[in-house]
């Protein structure tokens, strides 16, 4: 077999990450690199730097393109291009995956050539292809998971080490884990593409990103995590999808409470982690680093030697049903509204206010899919809902009771630095 030469697209966080893989592997040559602005970069010259997306691809040497940049639209015209030329493409591009899924798949399909994206979805954790390859989509429940290493970084270190959210976003950024424009991370953007690509392979289900509901960790409160360390949890952003029915799935990105018995508690840092639960198996736990420069690589490498091995993405229906996305699903959420925000009447009827202080009133209840996804009122800032299903109380009074105390006993443990 000849040998594995590259032309990749992107010398960020990722294909510095990758460039020092392929340098310390040595299983591979790049050829050619293209950047957007080349003056970022002076270490690279020609005639590995590229100055277009033809000279890379049009190589005659290069047999694989591997393409790591933030721009979805740019991306799609690179591998649209690659494919035109039988080039088999590698992408850690969750943003362009999820927009572009339907295309991607026709135009593997027209031109007889792959295009793997394990990278794209959880980094260096293998989901993509465990779910494609291992798993029959009649014997599932549920996944559930932690699938952005941002967040995650950014809650574990308000929460072990009382830092404010603009300095733990800050040391996120710096480490290379959130994107170039980080509100993708921090308001659940970044978890709902992933959370498409896991649909699709999960269950076979294409669906489209503006159907998920979903939000990010932006307008959480230090009280929200005062509250779950009292109640022994802590706040997570979870990403779920399950089977509701015969031929229905339901799927939503929510900050949840994390109780210590939830396997997902011990995901820290920006590490991903994802429980699979098959009707028969039981529960799979995935846990590994979710964002970062090498084991983003880790996971376009080994997409190209799977390609080179002849592995495509079979996008079959496993399942015996065509399954529809079901909105029913009612969640206990928590819910802190800042003095003078207010909740829609439709709302608050429902609801029991059970607590307030200066800044906040504290409601709970259950609001359904469906509800969050026809108005976004519960995103608007100083609106923080936080899905509270985790916590058992035999009846609602119970509940209340458990989260009056540990609202109580909050008083002055959290003192963010
Ligand atoms: N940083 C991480 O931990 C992970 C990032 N990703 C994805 O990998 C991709 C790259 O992420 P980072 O390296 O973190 O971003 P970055 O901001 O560090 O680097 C982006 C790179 O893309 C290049 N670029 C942008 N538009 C271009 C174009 N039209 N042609 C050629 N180059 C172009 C820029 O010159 C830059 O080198 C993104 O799609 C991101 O979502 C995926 C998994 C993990
Ligand atoms: N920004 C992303 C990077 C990996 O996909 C994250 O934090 O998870």
């Amino acid at each position: 077999m000849n040998q594995i030469c590259i032309g990749l697209f992107g010398n960020g966080v990722v294909g510095k990450g990758f460039r020092h893989l392929i340098s310390a592997t040595g299983g591979a040559v790049i050829k050619k690199i293209a950047v957007r602005y080349p003056a970022k970069h002076p270490t690279l010259q020609a005639p590995l730097l590229a100055a277009s997306k033809e000279e890379v691809i049009l190589d005659e040497d290069v047999n694989v393109i591997v393409e790591a940049i933030d721009d979805e639209v740019a991306a799609f015209g690179i591998l649209q291009l690659a494919l035109q030329h039988k080039k088999p493409v590698i992408t850690a591009n969750k943003k362009m995956v999820a927009r572009y899924l339907p295309e991607i798949i026709r135009l593997q399909i027209e031109h007889k050539t792959p295009v793997l994206y394990e990278a794209a979805c959880c980094a260096g954790v293998p989901v993509v292809r465990l779910l494609q390859d291992y798993y029959h989509s009649a014997t599932i429940n549920k996944l559930e998971g932690i699938i952005n290493g941002s967040t995650n970084y950014i809650l574990t270190a308000m929460q072990l080490f009382r830092f404010k959210f603009d300095h733990a976003l800050q040391l996120a950024q710096e480490a290379g884990f959130a994107e170039s424009d980080a509100s993708l991370d921090v308001e659940g953007k970044d978890g709902l593409h992933k959370l498409c690509i896991l649909v699709r392979h999960l269950w076979s289900a294409p669906v489209a990103i503006d159907q998920i509901v979903h939000t990010g960790i932006q307008n959480l409160l230090p009280q929200d995590l005062r509250l779950a360390e009292q109640l022994q949890g802590c706040i997570k952003l979870v990403a779920v999808t399950e089977r509701t029915g015969p031929g229905s799935i339901n799927a939503y990105l929510l900050p949840r409470l994390v109780l210590k018995q939830d396997p997902l508690f011990q995901v820290s840092q920006e590490n991903n982690g994802l429980v699979i639960e098959d009707l028969f198996k039981g529960q799979h736990f995935l846990h590994g680093k979710g964002s970062g420069g090498l084991p983003t690589a880790t996971g376009l490498w080994n997409d190209i030697v799977a390609s080179r091995r002849g592995y495509r993405y079979q996008y079959i229906d496993t399942g015996s049903e065509c399954l529809s996305l079901d909105y029913g699903k009612e969640i206990a959420v928590h819910l802190s509204v800042a003095a003078g925000q207010f909740l829609p009447a439709t709302v608050s009827g429902r609801l029991h206010e059970y607590a307030a202080d200066g800044s906040c009133r504290y409601w709970t209840g259950r609001l359904s899919l469906d509800e969050l996804r026809q108005d976004d009122w519960w995103k608007q800032e100083g609106v923080s809902l936080l899905d509270i299903s985790g916590l058992e109380a035999e009846d609602e009074l119970e509940l209340l009771d458990h989260l009056k105390t540990a609202l109580a006993l909050q008083k002055d443990i959290f003192q963010p630095v």
